[in-house]
């Protein structure tokens, strides 16, 4: 019996259900959940849910960290905002479309946050790792620069969108501001934007560029520290004193609360998520 050639669109059909099988077969990231970093011990669980409370730790009492604890939910707070991030039937988490314009940018009213920052500081890994318990939801990453090209939208049910952006510095797209600079002054239903900065390296000049941009326009943002996995103890409490003087002396409209991360780990995952369900006017918190 002579096999028939499998006909093109069989075999993109073939090639979508396998990567949707990867994908969900690729083991989720430890502490994804926010059950599981419950079962941690007191210390590991502070590092985990709370990264800068637990780096408040190693400071001298001479540093101020008041603002430390500005947005401190609760685990039931936390646990409501995780279900937000959880794809289901009647709530789907899906990659929408994406746009190399501002005029291409998709008519959605819901309420939307968008990630902005250096190329390769990890905005799309982040991305990933607010979607890691909906493996299903591709976002690309890649240990090269310069990867996102487009502002590319995902949709979190009809409650909210995330924005991945090209990164500035390296190896941008060379049409980055004309893309970046309408859509940040412009998005009507734009409720907040993530400045990502690199935990090893802290605020570089590149950083201060967008941090007046944001502050001239009046866009409010919060600063988020990457990569904490991979900084020295000592080198990301310098970074972090750092930034916080910084925010405090030198800005008006970012949020006085850093946010230190690891999309690997999932450290300050949880509470990042609970932050962005709380400003896009979808959990009302106690305090
Ligand atoms: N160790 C560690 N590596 C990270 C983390 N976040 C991102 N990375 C790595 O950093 C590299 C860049 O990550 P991306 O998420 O693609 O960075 P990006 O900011 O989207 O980059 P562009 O799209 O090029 O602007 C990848 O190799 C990631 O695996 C983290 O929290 N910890
Ligand atoms: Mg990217």
């Amino acid at each position: 019996m002579v096999l028939q050639k499998a006909k093109p669109r069989r075999l993109l059909t073939i090639s979508y259900l396998l990567r949707r099988h990867l994908a969900t077969r690729s083991s989720p990231i430890k502490y994804a959940s926010f059950s599981e970093v419950l079962q941690l011990n007191e210390k590991q669980f502070t590092g985990v849910a709370f990264p800068l409370q637990e780096m408040a730790r190693y400071l001298t009492s001479s540093v101020d960290t008041s603002s430390f604890q500005i947005f401190n939910p609760n685990h039931n707070e936390i646990n409501k905002a995780e279900a937000f991030f959880i794809s289901t039937r009647w709530h789907p988490i899906d990659y929408f479309t994406s746009a190399v314009r501002m005029d291409h940018a998709p008519q959605l009213s819901q309420p939307e946050v968008c990630f902005l920052g250096r190329s390769n500081v990890g905005k799309s890994s982040l991305i990933k790792a607010l979607f890691s318990l909906s493996p299903d939801v591709e976002v690309r990453v890649s240990k090269n620069p310069g990867h996102t090209k487009k502002l590319n939208f995902f949709k979190v049910g009809d409650l909210f969108t995330l924005v991945d952006m090209p990164g500035y510095g390296y190896r941008s797209p060379k049409d980055f501001a004309e893309m970046v600079e309408p859509y940040l002054n412009h998005r009507a239903n734009l409720k907040r934007t993530f400045l990502l900065v690199d935990g090893l390296v802290g605020i570089q000049e590149m950083d201060k560029v967008a941090i007046e941009m944001l502050e001239e326009f009046g866009i409010p943002y919060a600063i988020v520290l990457t990569k904490i996995d991979k900084a020295s103890k000592g080198v990301m409490t310098r970074n972090v004193i750092q930034i916080q003087d910084f925010v405090n002396k030198k800005t008006q409209v970012c949020f006085p609360q850093l946010f230190p991360v690891s999309s690997l780990y999932c450290f300050g995952i949880h509470l990042l998520r609970c932050f962005i369900a709380h400003v896009t006017g979808n959990l009302p918190l106690s305090t």
